[in-house]
């Protein structure tokens, strides 16, 4: 039996409630597949679209209405996490019951503590929210100053917000207990709510979206995971890709994936953190292994027929 920290893609979980409820269907079968095969699974989740409709919302509403004020980043991640936590409890513990097996599902809701003077707050590199063509996001950028859009993957413009590099899990203590008492727990979504302390220990919501595959990596250590399997919507990492040349890679060590990143083989806040975060937790203790797969194709990498395994 392995312990999994399983980490799903926020661009993978749609953009609607609906289509969020029906991915999560889809999804479910893949994850209790896992716990029917013996493994115990950990559950963490993207909120990259979530968190930015949220913001977009409020900060659309507050220029129509004195009633409702603009929202905050780590608010909108909080927000995120409920309503994300909540249809994940729901679907997991559906299949549960649909297979015969015990259903307890608990989200957390999670902080997760960064540094005040991570460098990451003067560069921003998160993509949230919807796509947008370059030419309107060019019409965005001009009409609100300190709103910087980027290109993602080749699939359009994107805000760009800080993400600074999780350093603890507030809730930590909180998490194992749980899963001492054998519930699925869903925890760190959205990469967790962004908090750094002051001088007299107290923490604070920094403005800042972290990405939750560093989230989910810090996680799998904390929980003593034996494996990281991050979830998204390719079936393996793949270099020259979107290419002619495209090949995708069936195993990675620590040397190559280095090398392949260095070459900028892998998209910048899209598989390059992931490439990045899976790096670190193999390296962060032995017999540590981490996958990047399709969510449909989670069961299959399990026994190494998909994905990408990063191994020392
Ligand atoms: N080298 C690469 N190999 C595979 N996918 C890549 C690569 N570079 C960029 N990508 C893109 O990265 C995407 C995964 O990142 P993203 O959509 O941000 O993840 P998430 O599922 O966490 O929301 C893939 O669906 C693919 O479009
Ligand atoms: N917070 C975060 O990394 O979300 P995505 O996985 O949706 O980008």
């Amino acid at each position: 039996m392995s312990r999994i920290v399983i980490a799903l893609g926020g661009n993978a979980l749609g953009s609607t409630a609906a289509e969020q409820r029906a991915c999560i269907d889809a999804a479910t079968p893949s994850l209790v597949g896992l716990i029917a095969q013996g493994h115990e699974i950990i559950v963490s989740h993207g909120n990259g679209p979530q968190v930015g409709a949220i913001s977009l919302a409020f900060e659309i509403a507050s220029q129509h209405t004195d009633r409702v004020a603009s929202m905050d980043l780590p608010e909108c991640t909080a927000m995120s996490q409920g309503y994300i936590g909540y249809h994940l409890q729901q679907g997991i513990a559906k299949e549960l019951r649909r297979v015969g097996m015990p259903w307890h599902v608990a989200s957390v809701v999670t902080q997760v503590e960064v540094a005040a003077d991570d460098p990451a707050f003067a560069h921003p590199t998160k993509p949230i929210g919807g796509f947008y063509d370059e030419a309107a996001a060019r019409a965005l950028m001009a009409g609100r100053p300190g709103l910087v859009m980027v290109e993602d993957s080749g699939r359009g413009w994107r805000t760009v917000v800080a993400s600074p590099r999780p350093v603890d899990i507030v809730e930590r203590d909180s998490i194992l207990n749980l899963l001492d008492h054998e519930f699925i727990v869903v925890a760190c979504g959205g990469g967790g709510i962004p908090v750094a302390r002051d001088e007299a220990g107290e923490l604070h919501g920094v403005p800042a979206v972290i990405d939750k595959d560093f989230a989910s990596a810090k996680l799998a250590e904390v929980v003593g995971a034996d494996v990281l399997f991050i979830l998204t919507a390719v079936d393996r990492v793949a270099i020259g890709f979107g290419t002619p040349e495209q090949r995708d890679l069936e195993r990675l060590d620590l040397a190559e994936a280095e090398r392949y990143l260095d070459d900028g083989q892998f998209g910048a806040g899209s598989m390059a953190p992931k490439v990045q975060a899976a790096m670190e937790f193999v390296a962060s203790g032995p017999g540590r292994t981490a996958v990047i797969c399709s969510l449909e194709n989670a069961p299959l990498a399990m026994s190494g027929q998909s994905g990408t395994v990063i191994h020392r």
